[in-house]
């Protein structure tokens, strides 16, 4: 088999960007995965300093690396085929952007945007560059992710009725500056745009992705309750309801930064059985599942626990490489409209909870 060797340029030295690479550098061969391999060759920062200190901590200082002192740098080399994009969420648009017109692939972190507007301007630029474009939903990758998808379009536990999911994080948030990222509105600060795509992530694979739900966009019905520090959502709920012909079910959503995950993390009740997933819900390694009989008694229950070797970024890094050498604009896993989807339910969640950005956060306001 010949593998695909495909060229990452990283921007941004934070958090996400470093468990990324950590997850980019170990050997694919050590996962079992062959065909494609990954190299980091770029890697950029507002500083080459950083960008450099980045390189010695997370990959022993390679001399393979370049180092750049700014975002452009790593969008104009010749050796970079795709940008990951790991900056704050509302300078993704316009990182995003740069990347795209410089005629890379991009995979970028979530939520991919600020709002829609700003998505469907990215996609069309994708669209005249030619290039791969994708957000980085790293959770629907997952092989535990891949199973349940399995189970429930199995049919095996009935039709989906409600879904419930929780994802939240405690962030310290009296004690941390207010210009940190989570907290300042600035950065896209809340939790809904941090935390909520990932309760999103499982109503999206469970219902919207259902087959008796034919692809049709849910209702939202939402309310954010904001912290006086800086009045981004400190607790957002958010249901969707799904109500077509085949299939009619809720998904009953909550992400908070001031609390500790709640477990299990993603609850999806059938009319014949559940299934429970346990924390951390964006890279779960543990489900069960229980069948009922038809009083509603359990009359079978399994356990299944995964492992594998990383951190789970890996898997979304493969999608890409493997779109891109197959020719793909998009992976069909997390493809546009999901990614469409997704901001138009979080625009419609923050009009309802009255939470606005400052003015020109927003770089694509129609
Ligand atoms: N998929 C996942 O599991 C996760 C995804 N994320 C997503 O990744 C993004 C970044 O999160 P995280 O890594 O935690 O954030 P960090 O604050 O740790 O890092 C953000 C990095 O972005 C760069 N940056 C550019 N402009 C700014 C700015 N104005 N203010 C601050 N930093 C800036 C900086 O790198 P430099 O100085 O080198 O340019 C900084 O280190 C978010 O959109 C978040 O939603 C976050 C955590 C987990
Ligand atoms: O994507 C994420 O997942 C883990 C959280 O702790 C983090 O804040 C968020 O950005």
């Amino acid at each position: 088999m010949t593998t695909f060797v495909f060229r990452w340029g990283i921007i941004s030295t934070g958090k996400i960007a470093t468990a990324f690479v950590k997850d980019l550098l170990v050997d694919p061969k050590t996962r079992d995965v062959h065909d494609v391999v990954h190299k980091v060759v770029a890697v950029g920062s507002r500083t080459t300093e950083k960008a450099q200190e980045f390189i010695n901590t997370n990959a022993g200082g390679a001399s393979s690396i370049k180092a750049y002192g700014s975002y452009r740098e790593v969008y104009a080399d010749k050796d970079v085929d795709a940008i990951y994009i790991g900056t704050p969420h509302t300078c993704h648009y316009l990182n995003a952007l740069d990347a795209i017109k410089a005629g890379k692939h991009v995979l970028c972190e979530k939520p991919v945007t600020s709002n829609g507007h700003e998505l469907r301007a990215l996609l069309s630029a994708a669209d005249d560059e030619g290039v791969f474009f994708m957000e980085a939903v790293w959770t629907r990758f997952q092989p535990l992710c891949l199973e349940v998808k399995k189970l429930i379009e199995s049919g095996s536990l009935g039709p989906p009725v409600v879904l419930q999911a929780d994802l939240s994080g405690n962030f310290d948030i009296q004690k941390i500056p207010k210009t940190h990222r989570i907290l300042d509105p600035a950065l896209g600060g809340g939790a809904l745009l941090d935390l909520g795509p990932y309760p999103l992530v499982w109503a999206i694979m469970a219902l919207y992705e259902h087959p008796d739900n034919k692809l049709s966009a849910p209702s939202v019905s939402a309310s954010m309750l904001k912290t006086p520090l800086t009045g981004v959502d400190s607790n957002t709920a958010f249901t969707l309801t799904f109500d077509t012909a085949e299939l009619r079910a809720q998904a009953v959503l909550s992400c908070s930064i001031n609390l500790n995950s709640v477990n299990p993390g993603v609850i999806i009740r059938f009319e014949r059985g559940t299934i429970k997933i346990y924390p951390p819900i964006y890279c779960p390694k543990e489900y069960t599942v229980e069948y009922f009989d038809d009083e509603g008694s359990v009359t079978k229950a399994e356990k299944r626990v995964f492992e594998y070797v990383g951190g789970g970024w890996h898997f979304q890094a493969d999608e890409v490489a493997r779109c891109v050498r197959d020719g793909k604009n998009q992976s069909s896993l997390w493809n546009h409209n999901k990614s469409l989807l997704e901001m138009g339910i979080f625009d419609e969640v923050r009009k309802q909870g009255g939470y606005r950005f400052p003015l020109g956060v927003e770089r694509v306001v129609e």
